[in-house]
Formats: structure tokens, C-alpha cells, sequence
């Protein structure tokens, strides 16, 4: 008999889509180059960020997704209790985040976004999205209503950013993001490309309300034109592809429009790739 026990324990349904909450946000951070946003070139558009802090905000995170997990799995539907439970959780992980981050926003959008996938994960796994917009659409009694940038930008475009994204069932990753990252590797385009190129597809039509605070609607139309033409110039694998990306990089960083939404959302579509790939869901979004 041995003294020890080596046989390390099997990671738990909540361990797990922690984790891969994580390395959604930690490749998003690090996939390069992406326009106007931080990654291991630099800070974007960004005087408050960079690359290091993104990652220590993302691994000080994974308590709070592992335990809006453990809610789901504990309640066991949707509904106002599970609703409350990780509107408590959520805010306690910005918490963390501002601790973390010494006071910087680095993952507000993002803790909403993942927040909501991993619990409708543990709950519902054959229909994530879904279920993600089913509590999306349920009221928290005990949210802040703050005056937001997402909030002014609502009050001034009628854009009702993060908050309608999920309650739609995430379109932009279920539409955009996930069959672009689809398509670009079956062309053999490569994991990178085919993660920027799913950014790209995201930004086309995403009224993302980071970027209509920073750079107004001008921004945003910038934003969207530029990445169809990426796109449309063949993608991030191709040549042209590649200068459009650099010149959109050089027009968003000169307008302070940085994507800090699609970038979620980006972070979101890898996360259900992740899921999908892990074995976790063998069903439909
Ligand atoms: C819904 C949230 C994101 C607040 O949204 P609001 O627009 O008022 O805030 P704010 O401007 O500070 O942040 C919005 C963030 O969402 C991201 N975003 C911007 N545009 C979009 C878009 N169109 N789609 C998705 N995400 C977007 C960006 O990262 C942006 O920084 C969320 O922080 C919230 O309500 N928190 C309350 C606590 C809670 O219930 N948490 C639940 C955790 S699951
Ligand atoms: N790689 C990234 N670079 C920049 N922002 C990102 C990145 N990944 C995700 N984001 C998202 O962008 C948001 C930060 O954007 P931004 O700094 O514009 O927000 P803000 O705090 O509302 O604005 P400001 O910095 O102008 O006060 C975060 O909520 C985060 O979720």
C-alpha cells in the first residue's frame, strides 16, 4: 500500500468549463495581430492595458466561473434564483478583476458573456446559447443600474449592446463567429488566421458599444466596413487580406475605436468551440 495517493482527482463538470472559460479569454488575449485591441504586440488603442494584465485578470476569473457552474448544477433550471445567484457571482468576479487589475476594466463584457455560457453549459449542454438567452432575459433585483458607457451609448445610438447580444442568444458568435472559424480552417487557413478571421466576421456587423462610446458612429462604420473588407480581400491568410488588416489596425487605432466587444465575443465563440471539441456538448447551440 502506498503512503500516497498519486493518481491525480478527475476534474469535476465545473473545474472543466472553468478552465476553458479561461483559455477562451487567454487565447483571445494573446491571438495577434488584431485591430486596435491588446495582444502580444501591444496595447491597441489602449493606455490602460496590456497584455500581462489581461492574463492575470483572466486566471483571477476562474473561481467565478467555476462557481456559476456549481450554481447551475445546484439549482438545476433556469430561473430568478439561478438568475440572482450568478448576478452575485458576476459582480463578485469584477471584484476580483478590479483587485487584480489595480481599478482597470479588462473583462467587464466578457465575465457577462462566459458568465452566462459556462452556467448554461453545466445546465443545458446540447443548447448552450439558448439557455444563455433564456437567463439573459430574466431580471436581477439586486443589479446595479449604473450609468454605464454601455448605458450612455444606449441612451445616445438606441444600441443596446451586451445585454441584447445575449438575450438574442448570442448572433454574433452562432451566425458570425463559429462558421467563419468553421469555414477558414476548412480552407486550411490555419488556427490563427482562422480565429482573426472569425473576429473579422464578428466586427462586420456587430454594434459594439465599446467602440460607439470611444469613436461615435463614424467609429463603428469604420469598424464594420474595414473587417468586410479583410475579408472580402481574402481573409486574414491571404496578402491582401493581411494589408487591409494592418491599414484597419492603423484607421482604429487613430480613431480610439477599440472592438473591446467583439473581442468577447470572440473569447465567447472559442469558449463553445472549446466546449464542442472537449466532448462536453455532443448536441446543437
Ligand atoms: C450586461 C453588462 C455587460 C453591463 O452592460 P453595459 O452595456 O451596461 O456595461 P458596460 O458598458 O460597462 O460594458 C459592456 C461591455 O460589453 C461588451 N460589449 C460591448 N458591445 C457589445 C455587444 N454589442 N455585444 C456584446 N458585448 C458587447 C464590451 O466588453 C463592453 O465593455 C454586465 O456587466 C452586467 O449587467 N453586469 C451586472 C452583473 C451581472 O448580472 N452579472 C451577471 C454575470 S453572468
Ligand atoms: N484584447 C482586448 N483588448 C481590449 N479590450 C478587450 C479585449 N478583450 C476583451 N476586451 C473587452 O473590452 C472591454 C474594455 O474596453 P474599454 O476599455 O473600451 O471599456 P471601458 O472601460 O468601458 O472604456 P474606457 O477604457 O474608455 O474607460 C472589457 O469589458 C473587455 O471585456
Amino acid at each position: 500500500m502506498h503512503a500516497f495517493n498519486l493518481q491525480a482527482k478527475p476534474l469535476s463538470l465545473a473545474d472543466r468549463l472553468a478552465d476553458l472559460a479561461v483559455d477562451a479569454l487567454i487565447d483571445e488575449a494573446d491571438l495577434s495581430p488584431k485591430p486596435a485591441l491588446v495582444d502580444r504586440r501591444g496595447n491597441g488603442a489602449h493606455t490602460d492595458l496590456h497584455l500581462g494584465l489581461m492574463h492575470a485578470s483572466a486566471l483571477a476569473l476562474w473561481p467565478a466561473f467555476k462557481e456559476m457552474a456549481e450554481a447551475a448544477l445546484e439549482l438545476g433550471e433556469v430561473g430568478v434564483p439561478l438568475r440572482e445567484a450568478i448576478g452575485r457571482i458576476g459582480r463578485e468576479g469584477e471584484q476580483s478583476m478590479l483587485v487584480t487589475t489595480n481599478g482597470v476594466n479588462t473583462h467587464r463584457g466578457a465575465i457577462w458573456a462566459l458568465g452566462l455560457l459556462v452556467t448554461a453549459a453545466a445546465l443545458q449542454p446540447k443548447s448552450i446559447a439558448l439557455c444563455a438567452a433564456r437567463l439573459a432575459l430574466l431580471d436581477d433585483r439586486y443589479a446595479p443600474t449604473p450609468l454605464s458607457h454601455g448605458a450612455q451609448v444606449a441612451q445616445r445610438y438606441g444600441a443596446r449592446g451586451a445585454r441584447e447580444e445575449a438575450q438574442l442568444g448570442f448572433p454574433s458568435v452562432l451566425q458570425r463567429g463559429l462558421p467563419q472559424l468553421h469555414k477558414s480552417r476548412a480552407n486550411g487557413h490555419g488556427e490563427q488566421n482562422a480565429r482573426l478571421d472569425a473576429l473579422l466576421a464578428i466586427m462586420t456587423e456587430l454594434a459594439d458599444t465599446c467602440v460607439l462610446y470611444r469613436a461615435g458612429e463614424p467609429g463603428l462604420q469604420a469598424m464594420q466596413a474595414g473587417a468586410q473588407a479583410v475579408l472580402d480581400a481574402g481573409g486574414s491568410a491571404s496578402l491582401s487580406g493581411r494589408r487591409r488588416l494592418h491599414e484597419l489596425d492603423q484607421q482604429l487605432i487613430a480613431l480610439n475605436a477599440s472592438p473591446g466587444g467583439a473581442a468577447d465575443l470572440l473569447a465567447a465563440t472559442l469558449l463553445l468551440d472549446r466546449i464542442e471539441r472537449d466532448g462536453i456538448s455532443q448536441g446543437a447551440f
